[in-house]
């Protein structure tokens, strides 16, 4: 696959995401993950909370060169795409925060 390629689903996947954050905030639907973080009784702090325990576990998974790596970064990314929506910062704020460094 080309460099422009990878990054364009990768673009794409995020996209996705943010979106599907964006529904879940919108329809609280009862079987959600998503949606429980939205109406947790700790509200934000839960998040916060996660994205703490997230972060550890990538240093960790880093640390060990553990085969986890890519999926508790994933993890993170999530939950960090869950507190941009509380926090009501688009996805596109950060793509521009990203390029302007560039
Ligand atoms: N990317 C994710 C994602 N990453 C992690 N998680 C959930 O985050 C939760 C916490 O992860 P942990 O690794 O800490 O797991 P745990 O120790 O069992 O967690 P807890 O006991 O603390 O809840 C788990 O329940 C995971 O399923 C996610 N839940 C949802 N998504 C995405 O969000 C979409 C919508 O999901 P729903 O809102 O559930 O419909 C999905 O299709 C996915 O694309």
């Amino acid at each position: 696959m080309s460099e422009e390629h990878a990054e364009q689903r990768s673009e794409n996947v995020l996209d996705e995401l943010a979106a599907v954050i964006a529904d879940r905030q919108a329809e609280l639907p009862e079987d959600s993950y998503t949606a429980s973080l939205f109406t947790h009784e700790k509200g934000e702090n839960a998040v916060l909370e996660k994205i703490g325990e997230e972060s550890t576990e990538v240093v960790l998974a880093a640390k060990d060169e553990d085969d986890a790596l890519v999926a508790e970064s994933a993890d993170l990314v999530y939950h960090l795409l869950v507190l941009l929506a509380m926090e009501d910062v688009s996805l596109d704020e950060l793509r521009a925060e990203l390029r302007e460094r560039r």
